[in-house]
């Protein structure tokens, strides 16, 4: 893999609407040196393309700060020393980790402007706070965003193509519609991308959610306490999660319906539905070439994802979230917010904007709750009975964020799914885990074994009453 070309756009802090903008004031960190406090640095977003063995290219978004001296503030944010053309010899850093440059982007951001190749879009309705600090996140993501105070996160995308940006264009939606469960969207950036009509969308600006809670770290905590419990059941502790599952299958049901209502939906028939076994056999032989352990349940997974041809209703498609799980989801004072519209990054852009069934995103949560209970499971003593408990714990919010579902959709009859509903949902259960089980082999080998018992237990054999019964 190299870098083959670098693309500079225009520098951000030229990017602004005439007269709006003056330069900010430093803000480094007190204490450190005087001379260090006076350099406002010039920032500016650089594009790279790389070319992998086999001809591939993707480009990289990376947004710069160029200063004359060394800031010794940044020592871990800098990406090297050189001559730019423009700006002469220069110390460079990630502009991401000095709010000396991200406050650029917050002041471009505050009226819509087109001055330059950088393109400043706003939405109507919030004026923002300029007069912030910014705060780079730290957890693991794959692209890079910073709060401005108590008021706005910019997320800024890493790998980029040009086209509207699902997380972009969903928000944009969902925020027009005032969807209660999305963040609503402040504006974005976007330039002109090279070779296309279409443009590169560089980065978000939305509503930060400050006191939200992630979804992921609420349903550990609930597995823990329950773990805490010696022999309670998950209905009998505290921490006990299944009314706030349930909250959260309303909320993805309302976002389901707000996505059909916005964006095209279509239906599938044979023909569709064929295809979408027919790409799931796929995935499954792509993966059993990473994981062989797949490979010795080929003939029962396969045969889950052909049994989508026998669906005899047409399967309603629309836009989805595509990447759904519990790490996608913010509990607010106001609700569940769901976040991170991107669908699958490593997948292509016209494949994530596809429609697709709604019951992909359920499938997704509910191996989600599969996980919570399991990865707990994990940092305790093995055991029958904790093995029980977690189990316990992954069904009953199962069902509770599907009852919440299937209610607040009012698509289904009172008496639970359909045979058809059943069906989609176990084939996008079991492509989701055989998805997992190549993502854990490739980085967190010693979590493989959460898809993979998964997998055990959707292909397993349906019980035999009649051996039941000769048992008894
Ligand atoms: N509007 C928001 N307010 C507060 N936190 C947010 C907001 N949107 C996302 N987050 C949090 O920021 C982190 C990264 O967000 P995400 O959209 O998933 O980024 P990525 O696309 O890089 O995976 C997650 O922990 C998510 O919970
Ligand atoms: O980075 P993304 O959030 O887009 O998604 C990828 O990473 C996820 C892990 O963070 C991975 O999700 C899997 O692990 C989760 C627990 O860490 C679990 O809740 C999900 O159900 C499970 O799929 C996701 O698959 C991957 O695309």
């Amino acid at each position: 893999m190299s870098v083959t070309h670098v693309r500079r756009l225009a520098w951000l802090n030229a990017a602004t609407s005439a007269g709006v903008l003056e330069a900010p004031t430093a803000q480094d960190e007190p204490g450190s040196p005087a001379e260090q406090r006076v350099e406002s640095p010039r920032v500016r977003i650089e594009l790279a393309t790389l070319e992998y063995d086999d001809g591939t290219t993707e480009l990289y978004q990376l947004p710069l700060a160029y200063y004359r001296s060394p800031q010794e503030r940044l020592e871990h944010a800098l990406v090297g020393q050189w001559t730019d053309e423009d700006f002469g010899e220069a110390f460079v850093y990630d502009a991401l980790h000095d709010r000396n440059a991200t406050i650029w982007w917050l002041r471009a951001f505050e009226v819509e402007h087109h001055d330059t190749d950088l393109w400043f879009h706003r939405l109507e309705g919030h004026e923002l706070d300029l007069d912030t600090r910014s705060t780079l996140f730290s957890g693991e993501q794959s692209n890079s965003s910073v709060a401005f105070g108590d008021d706005s996160l910019m997320k800024v995308f890493r790998k980029v193509t040009p086209g509207r940006n699902p997380d972009i264009e969903i928000h944009d939606a969902l925020t027009r519609s005032h969807s209660e469960h999305i963040a609503a969207l402040y504006g974005w950036l976007e330039a002109p991308a090279h070779g296309s009509d279409e443009p590169l969308q560089l980065a978000m600006l939305q509503q930060f959610l400050r006191t939200a809670s992630d979804g992921w770290d609420l349903a550990l905590a609930s597995v823990r306490d329950l773990f805490a419990e010696a022999d309670l059941h998950a209905d009998e502790v505290g921490g006990d999660f299944a009314a706030e599952a349930h909250r959260l299958g309303v909320a993805t049901a309302e976002v389901h319906d707000a996505l059909a209502a916005e964006f095209p939906t279509a239906t599938w028939g044979p023909a569709e539905l064929s295809d979408l076994a027919e790409a799931m056999k796929r995935r499954l032989d792509e993966a059993a070439a990473v994981v062989p352990d797949l490979a010795e349940r080929r003939d029962a997974l396969r045969s889950a994802f052909d049994a989508v041809t026998s669906v005899t209703e047409p399967v309603v498609v629309q836009r989805i979230h595509a990447d759904f799980h519990l790490g996608q989801t913010l509990r607010t004072v106001r609700g569940w917010k769901i976040v991170d519209f991107e669908g699958e990054p490593a997948k292509p852009l016209s494949e994530r904007v596809r429609p697709d069934s709604a019951w992909r995103d359920v499938a997704g949560m509910l191996r989600s709750f599969d996980y919570a209970a399991h990865a707990v499971e994990a940092d305790v003593e093995e055991g029958a009975q904790i093995a029980y408990r977690a189990a316990e714990w992954a069904e009953r919010n199962r069902t509770a964020f599907l009852e919440g579902y299937v209610e607040a959709s009012g698509r289904t009859p009172d008496d639970g799914l359909t045979a058809d509903q059943r069906v989609l949902l176990r084939a996008y259960e079991v492509d989701k885990a055989v998805y997992e089980a190549v993502y854990e082999a490739r980085n967190r080998p010693t979590w493989i074994t959460i898809p993979l018992s998964a997998i055990a237990r959707l292909t397993e054999p349906p019980a035999d009453p009649s051996a039941q019964e000769a048992s008894n």
